[in-house]
């Protein structure tokens, strides 16, 4: 099973919000979707589940056209904004109804993720806060039938007990059914250990599209003498420097030639230095 986004643009009057997105989503991965604000993600998110349209471009899962199409777009989904929930309903009422749409519903987990976040069922979905209305999106969104499960910030308002919780569930019913998660989130340092592939996009362009291991095996911080970095840096590719005095730090990517480091200290680069470096490689030129 795999979902494509082929060459997707999406233009707003004159702006060209995505521009030729094309990504192959794997089954049975969790991937993180990031990116500045306004680099595209919800709107991608948004054409994939069918809730706007693209000005070009299709999504496909497994072949099969996802636009209006009721057997495709019942095997994925997306955590929905509060307007398109009816406006007064109970939470309990919302999970019969989710259920009643996909024909399924994981209630054994819903119950016991309603039990651990402290969240009575007879509750209004509209009295609850912030964090409780995500947290009541994130069970639904943990709890349906669906082979593509998109979540669009979810952790929004949680606090960080909450946030930690919800990562160990969504690691916990993975395990337990694998099937894709796409997550977008401007917390990359939390949740960078659930992923197994990023994408990044940038004013509407996929940047990067990699596995999280191998990219971060070939991602380095290398810092000494303004000459011995600089002897490394002709055969990578050099994401930002730093100089401060006689020495420079540079973060690279990209494979580090045999010859001795010398004095020049190396260290990994996480998740989101990278990301960092990478989405702001035009401001440090
Ligand atoms: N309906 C619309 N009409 C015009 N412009 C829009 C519309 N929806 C989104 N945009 C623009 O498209 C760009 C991308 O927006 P989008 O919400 O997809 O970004 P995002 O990556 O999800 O950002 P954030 O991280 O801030 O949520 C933004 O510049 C936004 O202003």
């Amino acid at each position: 099973m795999s979902l494509k986004v082929e060459e997707v643009s999406k233009i707003y009057g004159k702006r060209n919000v995505l521009d030729h997105v094309s990504i192959d989503f794997e089954s049975k991965k969790i991937y993180g979707l990031l990116g500045n604000n306004g680099a595209g993600k919800s709107t991608l998110l948004n054409i994939i589940n069918n809730r706007i349209f693209s000005t070009v471009g299709k999504v496909d899962l497994n072949g099969e056209k996802i636009s209006d199409n009721e057997k495709t777009l019942n095997k994925i989904y997306l955590t929905s904004e509060d307007n398109l929930y009816p406006s007064k309903i109970k939470i309990k009422s919302l999970f019969k109804l989710t259920e009643k749409f996909y024909g399924e519903f994981n209630w054994d987990l819903a119950n016991h993720m309603l039990l651990e976040f402290e969240l009575d069922s007879s509750k209004y979905l509209n009295k609850l806060s912030t964090g409780y209305r995500s947290i009541t999106k994130l069970i639904v969104a943990l709890c349906v039938p669906c082979e593509y499960i998109f979540l669009d910030e979810p952790i929004l308002g949680l606090d960080a007990n909450h946030r930690e919780l919800f990562y160990n569930f969504l690691l916990e019913t993975y395990q337990d059914r694998l099937r894709t998660f796409v997550i977008s989130t401007h917390l990359i340092e939390e949740i960078s250990n659930l992923l197994e592939k990023v994408i990044i996009l940038e004013s509407g362009k996929v940047i990067v599209d990699e596995n999280v291991e191998d990219l971060m095996d070939e991602t380095y911080i290398l810092s000494g003498s303004i000459d011995e970095v600089e002897s490394f840096l002709d055969h990578v590719q050099v994401l930002g420097k730093e100089i401060l005095g006689g020495s420079m730090t540079a973060y690279v990517k990209g494979n580090l030639s045999r010859k001795s480091l010398g004095n020049v200290k190396v260290s990994r680069m996480n998740l989101q230095d990278y990301f960092k470096k990478i989405t702001n490689r035009k401001k440090a030129k």
